[in-house]
């Protein structure tokens, strides 16, 4: 354009985030910048909304003339969102067939921090604590110990109502307290507390810190033994990254395992590095996400670590990220995007430039494979750390060796738990069922309990004198009479949870100290550091655990692994059962003679001639893997096809099904690609709505996203029926 010109119109697109609409244009008015990435507010009829500047060329989306371009309203006080991570947003959209506005809305994860820094007033305790006090004061008072936040976020801390805590600032127990919301955070020492590592240790470590020194994309996958200290060596990446001004990401699959992880990082960076996961106070969310934006300088974020949700965030300069215990089904999110964090983590890392870890004793399928393929550096450590042997794994043969009659423990099991008993050691027993028993029926007219809302059995939980449903939070008391019936204690309770599996250990130990270990006892990091502190100091003999204690957990003193039922991953039988189960129980394994006793494994089971079972007792890794690759190969299974879902809900039944058959009749033909269903889903009602699913199975090299758009683009649906799409699904229920 020459010099001279009049200047045009100065427009931009805007992805903006609003339930309908993704794409609007917008002016932007004399005196203001933007560039792509500036976050925006604009209007819109005669709200306001908030809105990303993207690249015009890469958002489809009709274009509004001149003449109707209103102006943007305003910049919002944050860094614009970096190139990487719009290109990030876009691929996740595309991939996952998800809207643009929903992935970037991760980015965005707090919109307080949007508004800029500046100061707010939270509350704490002055430690007054007069003689007389009302119920709801004493609880909070007794709640609040320790804690700081507005007078919302402490009020849903202590449980009572927000006129009861401005009542106490009034009466002089809580004071108010001015924070800056953007206070630094003490730095990370990389030197700290190095660590001597082991030969082994030190050429992996010494691999990453190269990586990390030179950057550019450099994907890892860290396979070493249970307690081989992987965690040590890939410090040391985190070290250098430190050194050179980088941030890190470090993805944990769940928060139970992040206490562990946080004292750990404390005692070799010298500070606790930043937590991101659902549950942060809006307070923490703000201060924590500004502080990643800004960069390692001066008080900023350096290391990060979270759930997946953290994966999304617009770090400044990052240079490495880690995902630990890489194989986790949990890194997959199965509602709103349905992304798999692990593999995103990868694609982050390659927009970023940056090396990647993915850390496993037992990777995933898919991973070993890519490593085998050469895309992957694969990073061995065979060996446990400080000589510790792996422990020695025998079977159970439940069919010859059965428990006493209503019992779920083999005699020789508890042999070898009383034995660990007596010499001062530990036992930990595996059950992946929470609660007491997961069915309860009446013996005198054989009615069930079962969930009102979903396709499942109630849980009776004992601690809570409850029946739960553990799809839809749905409760009810344990009733005195059968509802059917009517007829007064008849209710009997079938099959163990671990609940169950604690009161045979009282009964069968008298003198053991015996823990639960679930989502429901753990669902703190208070609660999870009680227990790591008990465990240590050798106040529980016996750990009854579900998934919640098959991994991270460094006992020394843990000598004995009882695997209470190892075919019960084995049923229903999904695409990667027999590899979730050699993980799961391999990672408990793991937790046995950790420390200078050698430990021992018995797993329970009524199929040892299962190719997972006998994998786990020989220890022959490899001779398992090759099987499951076989057969998932003969499969056109992932990685070497592709699978999608469509899973097609309603609150009415007979919508729900027709939306499936709608979907179902108007597959196009395509020799690459097998469409199967529509079927009810195994679990056909979930949350009250009614559930059908589809299943494409797809030659790896096919346009699956593609496909899809094409198909179900054109396609309308009554308002009450839901579509979800399902890229490389783990869930099949
Ligand atoms: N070089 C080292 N110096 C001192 N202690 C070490 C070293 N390497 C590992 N350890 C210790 O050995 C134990 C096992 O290490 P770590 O938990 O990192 O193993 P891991 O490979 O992550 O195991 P898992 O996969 O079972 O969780 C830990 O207590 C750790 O502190
Ligand atoms: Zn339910």
């Amino acid at each position: 354009m020459p010099q001279n010109a009049i200047a045009p119109i100065e427009r931009v697109r805007l992805l903006v985030f609003n339930a309908v609409l993704n794409v609007l244009d917008y002016r932007v008015p004399p005196g203001m910048t933007v560039e792509p990435g500036t976050v925006v507010v604009a209007p819109l009829g005669p709200r306001q909304i908030l809105g990303i500047v993207w690249e015009a060329e890469r958002l489809n989306g009709a274009e509004v003339p001149d003449t109707k371009l209103r102006a943007i309203l305003e910049v919002l006080p944050v860094p614009p969102i970096p190139a990487q991570l719009r290109r990030l947003i876009e691929w996740t959209a595309d991939y996952y067939c998800a809207s643009m506005q929903s992935v970037a809305r991760m980015a965005l994860a707090s919109s307080a921090a949007l508004r800029g820094g500046g100061t707010t007033t939270e509350y704490r305790l002055t430690g007054e604590e007069p003689a007389r006090l009302t119920p709801q004061r004493a609880a909070a008072l007794d709640a609040l110990q320790g804690e700081q936040g507005s007078i919302r976020e402490l009020a849903e801390l202590a449980s009572v109502s927000e006129g009861v805590l401005r009542g106490m600032v009034g009466a002089g127990l809580l004071e108010p307290v001015v924070v800056d919301c953007d206070r630094p955070y003490p730095p990370a020492l990389p030197d700290f507390a190095e660590p001597e590592l082991n030969p082994g240790q030190r050429e992996a470590a010494d691999t990453f810190v190269a990586a990390v020194r030179d950057g550019g994309f450099a994907p890892f996958l860290l396979d070493g033994v249970t307690g081989s200290g992987k965690t040590e060596t890939y410090f040391e990446a985190v070290a250098e990254a430190l050194r050179n001004g980088r941030q890190v990401l470090v993805l944990l699959p769940e928060i139970a395992l992040t206490e562990n992880f946080l004292r750990r990082f404390e005692q070799r960076f010298g500070v606790p590095p930043l937590l991101w996961h659902s549950s942060l106070k809006s307070s923490e969310r703000r201060r924590a996400w500004r502080a990643i934006v800004h960069g390692p300088e001066n008080g900023g974020a350096q290391v990060v670590v979270g759930a997946r949700s953290a994966l999304f965030l617009p770090y400044a300069k990052l240079g490495l990220i880690v995902v630990d215990e890489a194989h986790e089904v949990s890194f997959k999110q199965d509602d709103g995007v349905r992304y798999n964090a692990r593999d995103v983590a990868v694609i982050r890392a390659r927009f970023e430039g940056v090396p990647v870890i993915l850390a496993s004793a037992t990777p995933a399928l898919e991973s070993l494979q890519l490593a085998e393929a050469g895309v992957y550096t694969r990073i061995e450590l065979p060996d446990r750390f400080g000589g510790a042997q792996l422990p020695e794994v025998k079977i159970v043969d439940l069919r010859t060796e059965a428990p006493e009659r209503g019992r779920w423990l083999a005699p020789r099991l508890v042999e070898e738990m009383k034995a660990r008993l007596a010499r001062g050691e530990q036992s930990l027993l595996f059950l992946n069922r929470r609660g007491y028993a997961p069915l309860t029926l009446c013996r005198h007219c054989g009615h069930r309990f079962q969930c009102p809302n979903c396709t499942a059995w109630l849980v009776e939980h004992r601690f809570s004198s409850r029946l739960a449903c553990h799809h839809c939070g749905h409760e009810t008391p344990v009733p005195e009479l059968c509802p059917e019936c009517g007829t007064a204690d008849c209710l009997v309770a079938c099959g163990p949870g671990v609940e169950r599996i604690a009161d045979e250990v009282g009964e069968l130990l008298p003198d053991a100290r015996v823990a639960v270990v679930t989502s429901d006892t753990l669902n703190s990091r208070e609660a999870v550091g009680r227990f790591v502190a008990q465990a240590e100091e050798g106040a529980i003999d016996v750990i009854v655990g579900t998934q919640l204690v098959t991994k991270g957990y460094h006992f020394p003193e843990l000598t004995l692994v009882g695997v209470v039922d190892a075919d019960l991953g084995l049923e229903g039988g999904d695409l990667r059962a027999g590899e979730r189960t050699y993980q799961q129980i391999a990672q408990v394994s793991g937790r046995a003679g950790r420390g200078e006793k050698p430990g021992e494994v018995l797993i329970q089971t009524r199929h040892p001639e299962a190719a997972v079972i006998s994998a786990l007792a020989s220890g022959d890794r490899d001779a398992f893997y090759e099987a499951e690759t076989q057969a998932r190969r003969e499969a056109g299974a992932p990685p070497f096809g592709r699978w999608a879902a469509i899973i097609v809900s309603s609150e009415d039944q007979a919508e729900a099904q027709q939306a499936a058959r709608a979907i179902g009749g108007t597959a196009p033909d395509q020799p690459d690609m097998l469409v199967l269903g529509p079927a009810p889903a195994p679990m056909a009602l979930l949350r009250g709505r009614y559930r059908y699913r589809l299943l494409i199975n797809a030659r790896r090299s096919a346009e699956l996203q593609k496909y899809l758009q094409g198909w179900l683009g054109p396609l309308q649906f009554p308002q009450g029926v839901r579509v979800a799409i399902d890229i490389d699904p783990y869930s099949f229920v």
